[in-house]
Order: structure tokens, then sequence, then C-alpha cells
């Protein structure tokens, strides 16, 4: 199969690229370079550049490349920005996603693979959450994802197109130092942010109903969601009239405090944390069950925290190199 992948130039995308042609899947990147790096895109991988919200351009690619899949990552992705910006939030991942589905419908592309996030959930008061917990999302982002799955699921009974959308958790790592995250809003690299600019890291809140007081996610190796990726492509390109709603976490909770111990650890920079106070919104714990994920694509995490954290450090230091020498 060929399969565009939209955002294929931003951090997941780019792993997700390298993971499908590994597997042996011809993969195309649509991006408009917002916040993608077009470095990222291996050589062999052609990179169309467009806009989701860019229905001639996506006629063009799609036709011209002969797709018959497509994995859409590509959407703005910032919680607080969001809170800022919702009419561009809802433009960028709603009515981007609406545009690119009728190109996709318009074209007979039988499969639809949609990143979708945890942000869903909202404060869920469970355990571990599953795929029929109820979903009450806390900001725009997380409202433009449960949109963006209604309509993918919508489209895709209306018009027999074979669909997944993917709920990640805490997305971390990266599969070697140049495909690394960019961004630093979130946990991992404000930590090393902190850190290597010789400031204490933060925990935001110690006062929550968890067993060491500080906020507990299932975080997840990106190199693991990008498998997850190849195991819905392949999924929905043998089966086709699927309707798929997959968590993609490890099921493993782990507290901030645990996860700014193991970062001092592996990067040497021991500095105690500072606790400030709680950050609005934030959930005390959301864990994922991922017995649907491996039930339905036989798919499982296989990397636990010391990766993610040791690989995320090597791509910090290759983007700030003056951070090895503390
Ligand atoms: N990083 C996480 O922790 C996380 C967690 C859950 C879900 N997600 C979802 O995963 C996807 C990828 O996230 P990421 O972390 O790689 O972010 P990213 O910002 O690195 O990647 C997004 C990519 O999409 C491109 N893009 C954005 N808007 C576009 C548009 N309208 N048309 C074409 N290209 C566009 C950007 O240039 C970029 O390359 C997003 O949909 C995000 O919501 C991310
Ligand atoms: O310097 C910091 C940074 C974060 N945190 C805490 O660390 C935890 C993780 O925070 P992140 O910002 O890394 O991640 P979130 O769980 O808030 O949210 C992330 O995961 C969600 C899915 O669960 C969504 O995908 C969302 O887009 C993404 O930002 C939170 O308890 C947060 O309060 C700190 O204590 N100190």
């Amino acid at each position: 199969m060929s399969w565009l992948i939209t955002g294929g130039a931003g951090y997941i995308g780019a792993h997700v690229v390298r993971a499908m042609t590994e597997a042996g899947e011809r993969a195309v990147v649509y991006d408009d370079l917002s916040t993608g790096i077009a470095g990222r895109v291996p050589p062999g991988v052609p990179l169309e550049a467009g806009s989701t919200l860019d229905r001639g351009r996506l006629d063009e690619v799609l036709a011209g490349h002969g797709i018959t899949g497509v994995v859409h990552l590509a959407a703005k992705k910032q919680v607080d920005e969001s809170v800022d910006r919702p009419l561009h939030y809802y433009r960028e991942n709603v009515e981007g996603l609406r545009v690119l589905l009728e190109a996709v419908t318009a074209a007979g592309v039988p499969s639809f693979v949609f990143s979708s996030s945890a942000a869903v959930y909202g404060m869920p008061d469970v355990d571990l959450v599953r795929e029929d917990t109820p979903c009450a999302p806390m900001s725009p982002y997380g409202e433009t994802k449960l949109a963006g799955e209604w309509l993918v699921r919508a489209t895709g009974r209306a018009a027999g197109l074979s669909t997944a959308s993917l709920r990640y958790f805490n997305v971390a790592g990266a599969a070697s130092p140049e495909l690394a995250d960019t961004g630093v809003c979130n946990l991992v690299p404000m930590v090393f942010e902190r850190l290597t600019g010789g400031a204490a890291p933060r925990v935001f809140g110690d006062d929550y109903p968890t067993p060491d007081g500080t906020c507990v996610r299932d975080y997840i190796h990106v190199v693991d969601v990008a498998e997850a990726h190849v195991a819905a492509a392949r999924a929905l390109g043998t089966r086709p009239g699927r309707d798929l709603t997959l968590n993609i976490g490890r099921g493993e909770g782990v507290s901030v405090r645990e996860m700014i111990d193991r970062i001092t650890a592996i990067t040497g920079h021991d500095r105690p944390a500072t606790v400030t106070a709680r950050r609005p919104g934030d959930p005390a714990r959301v864990v994922a069950s991922a017995d649907r994920a491996a039930a339905e694509l036989g798919w499982k995490a296989r990397h636990d925290v010391q990766d993610m954290i040791t690989s995320a450090w090597e791509g910090w230091v290759r983007q700030h190199p003056e951070a090895a020498r503390h």
C-alpha cells in the first residue's frame, strides 16, 4: 500500500514514517512545515508541502502518488495555546480533518488512521482508563481530538472507510537524536531545560491523592507509538470496514517525582526539585488500559521509561551541545 503521512515532518510523524518504511510500506509525507522540520523526512520519501486545509493540493497529492491509506498526524498540539486560540485549534485540527476526509473519500482511499490523544478523557476517575471510559476533555485541544474522532467514525460509516483512532498517552523519547522532539512543553524536556539552565526542576503540586502526592501518567516511547501505527495500518489494510478506537499506552503509572528522580540520575544533573502550585486542569492520574490495542492489533509497548529518558536526553544534548558540558 501507499500511505500518506500527514504531519510526517513532525516529532511523532517522522517516527511513523521511519517505522512504516522499515516495515516495507511506501510512505509519502504531507506537511505544511508549521512546526515540522523537512530534514526529519528520510531520503527517498517524497515530502509534499501543503496544508490539510487545501483541498486542491490534497486532491493532487492523493492522485499523484496513488495513495491507498492515510495516517493523519498533522495538527496543533499545545494545550495552553489551545485555551488562548480555540478558533485556530478548531480550524487546524477539525476543519483541516474535515477537508482531508472530503478529499480522501472523493479519491476512494479505503483506510484512515487518526492521531487522537488521552486528552479526550479529561479527568478520568478510574485506576485504568479504558476506551469506554467517558470522555470529558478539559481543553479546546482535547475537544478538537474528540470531535476529530467523531468525524472520522461518522465518515467511515457513511463512506465505507476503515478507520482507527489512536489515543496516545504521554509520548517521550526518540529513535535517534536527530528525531527528538524540539518542543519544550512536556515534563521531560521541561526538566532538561531547568536542569541544564542551572535551575531546580519544578513539581506542579505534591498534594494529589497519589502514593507520593505527585501526578501519575502513562509514559510511552515514541518508537512504540510509531509501531502501533504500523500495526493499525496493517489491520485496516487487510480487514475493510473496521472502526477502531484504541489507547496507546503501557498501562503503567509513573509519578512526576519518579520521573524527575530518573532524569537527574540519567543526566547527572542532580538538583533537588522545587514544589510549586498545582497547574490548573491537571488530573491526578491518567493511566491506560492497554488491553484492547493488544487484542485488536497484537501490539504491545516494548520500551521502558529508562529508554525514553536516555534517548530524549541524547536528542536534547544534540540540540543544546552546551548541556553536555555541565
Ligand atoms: N506529542 C504528544 O505527546 C502527543 C500526544 C497525543 C497526541 N498527539 C498528536 O500526535 C500528532 C503529532 O504530534 P507531534 O508531537 O508530532 O507534533 P508536531 O508539532 O511535532 O507535529 C505536527 C506536524 O503537523 C504539521 N502540521 C500542523 N498543522 C498542519 C496542517 N494544517 N497541514 C499540514 N501539516 C500540518 C506540522 O508542521 C508538524 O510537522 C498530533 O496530532 C498531536 O495532536 C501528540
Ligand atoms: O515542569 C514540569 C512539567 C510537568 N509537570 C507535570 O508532569 C505531568 C505531565 O505533564 P505534561 O505536560 O508532560 O503532560 P500532560 O499529562 O499534561 O499532557 C500530555 O499528555 C496528554 C495525554 O495524556 C495530552 O496528549 C497532552 O497533549 C500532553 O501535553 C503533569 O502532572 C504536570 O503537572 C511538572 O510537574 N513539572
